[in-house]
């Protein structure tokens, strides 16, 4: 989002340098244009006796909302939903966002009859026609035979039938992470727990998908696979011609498809290429050969782009939802307390810690975990889905072809379905113990939280970022306490857990510098 921003600057300095004229003409055109369809289109709730959804004052021509929305547009996005109700209108350029902040009205939308129509992602150029090259793999593609097959398969390998695998490779990461974390604050007085955690989550992707690992953020695997997820996600960022068209012109000036095009074809592809080898030659028991034995999906560009999509969907969601977690708790030392003595009573009964088969013995961490999740979401809205077609949602209107997000936020904050939800409850979830793969999967009511999405698009990570989460903390509350650090005048300095750090599609706290320190008392 910090993209559009850039590169709006970037379309003011083309209009007040270049050829002046041209570009004035080009967009009045363009506005005109526009201004025809969306006066013939506009309506169409009435025609259909439907109510429109409350869109925010302040919409210019063309641009819509676009410079209204700030540079963190998630926290405009939720003012816009505090003044105006739990489903809003942004006009994004021309794009008409439908933004979500009801957790039955997005099941209203995106499961049941509705979300047969609500499946789809939008199209962008670099997404749908260069990364997924069409409709390859699993996060962009839409619906389709080869699709399915491939999210199923996906599903069922990265699902419960394979938790001892995938432990087996966590369990060493988390205790890395651990001895990495208490390491940094020995020898530092402090550390910020984003770059380990980092570091800690694309190793549990990589050796999930490959079979491999990185020793060190030097490892040159590291330094690429982080640098080809980086400029993925900054290309994403500045594709703005989806919502302004009229920046196709400067798309064309500076050769913007090229660059996308020599991006995937010289490194995203040789990258994930020469790993999917290296892993069939080393006959390698992981994710990518698993692809590659099931009929239907294993054409090796659907697993290629597949395989790309669980690290680019896997790594930052699972590493900035324990940044918040571990942030939240270093605010509440009691709470930590409690995590710890419930785990110890385990290893003192069974003399081993708990894997994730043991997780009804840990009734207070499991809440704890949920609650945390819910109290700071890591994404801002999803995944954006489009609408195929009109539909009418609890009397709203929903044209065609709009953008849908939940907000991930006022969902999460809604008084409703979470009394005091603005108060961090670590016993919220004392009653709802069930692992969150399957509440992801349940009727709006019966779900812990809604950060891994809805319907027929819901995570295909769950299980695995259970898995990984739940690793993490049995191991570090039982070995460490998470203290704020100490300031220059002996006083304690707590992480903010109220400031994001920018806005992208996930949402990383700002500062998230904590000590880890040994337990005293711990019993490993
Ligand atoms: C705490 C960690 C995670 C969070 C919060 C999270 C959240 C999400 C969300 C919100 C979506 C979009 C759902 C929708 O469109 O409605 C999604 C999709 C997806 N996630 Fe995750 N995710 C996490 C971990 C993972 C992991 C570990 C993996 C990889 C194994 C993964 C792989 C995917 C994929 C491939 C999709 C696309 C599904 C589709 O388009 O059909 N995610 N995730």
């Amino acid at each position: 989002m910090e993209g559009i921003q850039r590169e709006l600057d970037n379309f003011s300095n083309f209009v007040s340098q270049s050829p002046r004229k041209t570009a004035a003409v080009v967009l009045s055109i363009t506005a005109c244009t526009y201004l025809l369809i969306s006066s013939l289109t506009n309506n169409n709730h009435k025609k259909k006796g439907l109510k429109k959804i409350p869109s925010p004052k302040g919409a210019i021509p063309y641009f819509g909302h676009l410079f209204s929305i700030g540079k963190i547009p998630v926290l405009q996005f939720n003012k816009w939903h505090d003044e105006l109700g739990p489903i809003i209108s942004i006009k994004m350029g021309v794009q008409q966002w439908i933004s979500v902040g009801e957790p039955h009205l997005a099941y209203q939308i995106f499961n049941g009859k509705n979300g047969k129509y609500t499946s789809s992602r939008p199209h962008t150029t670099f997404l749908s026609k260069y990364y997924a090259s069409g409709s390859k793999g699993i996060v962009i593609g839409n619906p389709s035979t080869q699709w399915n097959k491939t999210r199923g398969a996906a599903l069922q390998i990265l699902g419960p039938k394979n938790r001892e695998k995938f432990e087996r490779l966590h369990i060493p990461e988390a205790d890395a992470l651990i001895d990495d974390l208490l390491a940094e604050t020995a020898k530092n007085g402090s550390v910020n727990i984003a770059y380990p955690l980092h570091f800690m989550s694309m190793n549990v992707i990589l050796s999930t998908c490959f079979g491999k690992r990185a020793e060190s953020i030097d490892d040159p695997l590291f330094k690429e696979v982080y640098h080809i997820m980086d400029d993925t996600s900054k290309i994403m960022a500045t594709e703005i011609n989806s919502f302004l068209p009229i920046m196709t012109v400067l798309d064309i000036l500076f050769r913007k498809e090229q660059k996308m095009r020599k991006f995937i074809d010289e490194r995203r592809d040789p990258c994930f290429q020469r790993l999917l080898e290296e892993a069939i030659d080393n006959g390698v028991d992981c994710f990518a050969t698993s692809l590659l034995e099931m009929e239907d999906v294993n054409e090796p560009s659907n697993v290629l782009v597949a395989l790309c999509d669980t690290l680019l969907a896997g790594t930052d969601t699972s590493a900035v939802m324990l940044t918040w977690s571990l942030i939240i708790l270093c605010h509440y030392p009691l709470i930590q307390k409690k995590i710890a003595a419930e785990l110890d009573q385990f290893i003192r009964t069974h003399g081993r810690l708990p894997t994730f088969e043991d997780r009804e013995s840990l009734p207070y961490s499991i809440s704890v975990q949920k609650e945390c999740m819910r109290f700071r979401p890591s994404t801002a809205f999803g995944i954006s889905h489009e609408a195929e077609q009109d539909l009418e949602v609890n009397g709203y209107f929903i044209p065609k072809g709009a953008t849908l997000i939940a907000n991930m936020h006022v969902i999460h904050h809604n008084e409703d379905f979470y009394p005091d939800a603005d108060k961090f409850v670590p016993d919220r979830y004392l009653d709802d113990l069930r692992p969150m793969y399957s509440s992801a999967n349940s009727p709006a009511e019966g779900r812990d939280h809604f950060n891994f999405g809805f319907g027929r698009r819901v995570c295909i990570g769950t299980y695995l970022a259970e898995l990984e989460i739940f690793n993490v903390w049995v191991r570090l509350f039982s070995r460490c306490v998470v203290e704020p650090v100490i300031g220059e005048n002996g006083e304690p300095e707590y992480p903010d857990i109220n400031t994001i750090a920018y806005a992208a599609a996930i949402l990383p706290p700002s500062n998230p510098v904590v000590r880890m320190v040994k337990r005293e008392n711990a019993l490993i």
